[in-house]
């Protein structure tokens, strides 16, 4: 984790000495500091990693991107080091701290188009310039652009950045719900088929909402409720009425960003020559314009807290510690939300029944400057999915219960529903059904209404099969999660292979009235025998395609159980002291693997049988 670039910085905690703090995020604090030996000032971000050990792959990330970019528009890292047990990443200081935090001191109502043009522009060339490493960054939002003494703008934040290149395990970064609501693309939030360079360009639209506003869209609801709305409503925009005074341009290119098919977003590229960037200017300007007269950042940074600490207060009293809790997350900002889908919706629900937390929450804004200061909860909020619980539809489904909506609900209740058996294995339907029906004493049509399967769910689980190395994610425990496992609902489930070995349905094939008619005329026998052979070789190409299914989906599980094996010890403890659910979830896996274990030998044996009954044809083809 360490790394020495081009500057040599030292690399020892005693070579530093901290300052006041000037920022905060769930797992760091960002203080200025000084460089003794330099005799400069940097910032230090201080990552506490007892506090984040669940979560080593992001920090590796971040310190490993900010090693490798090289860019005027990104923030680079002097150094980092291992001091007790924090990771300290030294960076040079940017003291006009984000635009979030400018915003949120004196802007309360966004900045000018010249300033959002200049600011926008520098991190069009820092997105264009990652996209072209293959990287995507998936935080873009004014909490994570840092401006310095002299104007210059920077991105930081690598901490759930990804790279498009990557492969195995970190591939599956890019099938994970992370970001931050707000600015999250809805192919994030769907998890159906990953997403790539073009969530940082609808991001970068509602980045551009949230400059022009002081606050992103949706910034006032929890996070489920946003969830519900980026999905559900119309893209936001720049209004013909309340953003009179924004040009045309600045509303084409919002427009542009933020449409939903990511294919339909122009890449960062494109986006820079595009006329609106025409208005864009100097650093010296924007020093100008919106530093000149800030307080220092660690006064700046104090006054938010002691609001944010104000506001949490008073709504103790109403919401209770708990709930205050995780406002304080929310506020503060979290990179790696514990998606606590029940959390959530209690949330939603309260905002939709009396809306509570945002009537709180508006008490707060009318104190502040006249602002809407909801925005600080929308910020910095970002979600990583470890949890999947049963939801009820009535709270999350849209009163008019749109198309777009059942998107939302592949989260989770479209798994739920996971039907009788994988898709991996729907071509051995015609195979089976008829036995599982009889056997489980089911109609075709009861099983057909007692386990629909959506079409969402199909996307989601052949998106699985599809990938059939990829690593585990949060997706995945989703699906596994969703199979049926006990003994009376699972049976239904899973049973079919077990019912498939017992009565095969090739006894019951013209075969045997073949058998009983080999003296019968010769060319009823031909043309019988010329479709059972067609017949068996059919089924035979069907099975050789099961069973390497089969075995793509064995080899998913495997991985999974690499992808264990292979955690450190610290990360297994806190496997270990997860929730009950997630222990649910690891044996409901290893069951799963057990079956399928079940089902290839289960093929296997079917395989056998055809082989002999195709050995009998052939000898019965050559009398003829
Ligand atoms: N180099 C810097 N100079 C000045 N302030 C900084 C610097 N880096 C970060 N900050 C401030 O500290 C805050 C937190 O930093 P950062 O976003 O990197 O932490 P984090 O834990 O990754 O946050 P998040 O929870 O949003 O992911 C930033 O919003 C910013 O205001």
């Amino acid at each position: 984790m360490e790394y020495l670039p081009t500057k040599s910085f030292p690399l020892s905690s005693e070579d530093y000495k901290l300052y006041e703090e000037v920022g905060e995020g769930v797992s760091a604090t960002v203080y200025r500091a000084l460089c003794i030996p330099r005799n400069e000032i940097v910032a230090i971000k201080v990552l506490d990693l007892e506090r984040c050990n669940n979560d080593l792959d992001n920090i590796r990330r971040e310190v490993h991107t900010m090693s490798l970019i090289n860019h005027p528009n990104l923030l680079r890292a002097h150094c980092s080091f291992i001091s007790g047990s924090s990771l300290w990443i030294v960076m040079p200081f940017m003291a006009g701290g984000s635009c979030f935090h400018i915003m949120k001191s004196v802007r309360p109502n966004g900045f000018e188009q010249p300033v959002i043009a200049t600011v926008l522009c520098e991190i069009l060339k820092a997105l264009a310039y990652l996209h072209a490493q293959g990287h995507i960054h998936r935080d873009v939002k004014a909490g994570n652009i840092l401006i310095d003494s002299k104007g210059a703008v920077k991105l930081g934040d690598f901490g759930v950045s990804a790279s498009m290149f990557d492969s195995g395990d970190r591939q599956r970064s890019r099938n994970t719900f992370v970001g931050t609501p707000c600015w999250m693309a809805p192919e994030v939030m769907q998890q159906l088929h990953g997403y790539d360079f073009k969530a940082d360009i609808w991001s970068f639209g509602i980045t551009a909402l949230e400059l022009a506003h002081g606050h992103a869209p949706f910034s006032k609801y929890p996070p489920m409720k946003v969830l519900m709305m980026t999905l559900q409503n119309a893209p936001p925009g720049l209004d013909h009425e309340r953003d009179k005074k924004f040009s045309k341009s600045f509303k084409e290119i919002v427009a542009a960003c933020l449409v939903k098919d990511p294919k339909k977003r122009p890449s960062s590229e494109k986006l820079l020559k595009h006329r609106f960037f025409k208005h864009s200017r100097s650093n010296e300007f924007l020093a100008r314009t919106i530093l000149d007269g800030l307080s220092p950042l660690g006064d700046r940074f104090r006054m938010l807290k002691e609001k944010e600490a104000e506001f949490l207060a008073q709504n103790k009293a109403i919401y209770g510690d708990k709930e205050v809790l995780s406002q304080k997350e929310y506020i503060r900002g979290i990179s790696e939300w514990n998606f606590d889908l029940e959390g959530l919706k209690k949330q939603a629900t309260h905002i939709q029944d009396c809306d509570g937390i945002s009537n709180g929450l508006q008490d707060l804004s009318s104190k502040e400057e006249g602002s809407d200061n909801l925005a600080v909860l929308g910020d910095r909020l970002s979600m990583q999915i470890t949890n999947s619980s049963n939801c009820e539809k009535s709270t999350l489904l849209p009163e008019d219960g749109s198309k777009e909506m059942n998107n939302v609900q592949i989260v989770e209740s479209s798994l739920a529903s996971y039907p009788v058996r994988p898709p991996e294995l729907q071509p051995l339907n015609s195979h089976f059904d008829s036995h599982l029906d009889n056997v489980n004493g089911h109609s075709s049509n009861q099983e057909g209404a007692n386990h629909s399967i959506s079409k969402d769910s199909m996307e989601v689980l052949s998106s699985i099969s599809d990938k059939g190395t990829r690593s585990f994610g949060s997706d995945d425990l989703k699906f596994f999660s969703s199979l049926p496992l006990d003994g009376n609902s699972g049976s239904s489930s899973f049973s079919w292979s077990v019912q498939s070995k017992n009565d095969v349905p090739l006894n019951s094939s013209p075969i045997g009235s073949n058998n009983s008619s080999v003296g019968g005329s010769i060319n009823s026998m031909t043309s019988s025998s010329v479709s059972i052979l067609s017949s068996l070789q059919r089924i035979l190409v069907q099975n050789t395609m099961q069973r390497e299914q089969t075995l793509r989906v064995i080899r998913y599980v495997d991985n999974l159980t690499e992808f264990m094996k292979a955690t450190s010890h610290n990360e297994y403890m806190q496997m270990l002291s997860a929730s009950v659910r997630e222990r649910e979830l690891q044996s409901q896996i290893i069951n799963m693997q057990l079956r399928i274990r079940q089902l290839v030998d289960d093929l296997q044996e079917q395989k056998n049988k055809n082989s002999e009954l195709e050995g009998q044809l052939n000898t019965l083809l050559n009398k003829v």
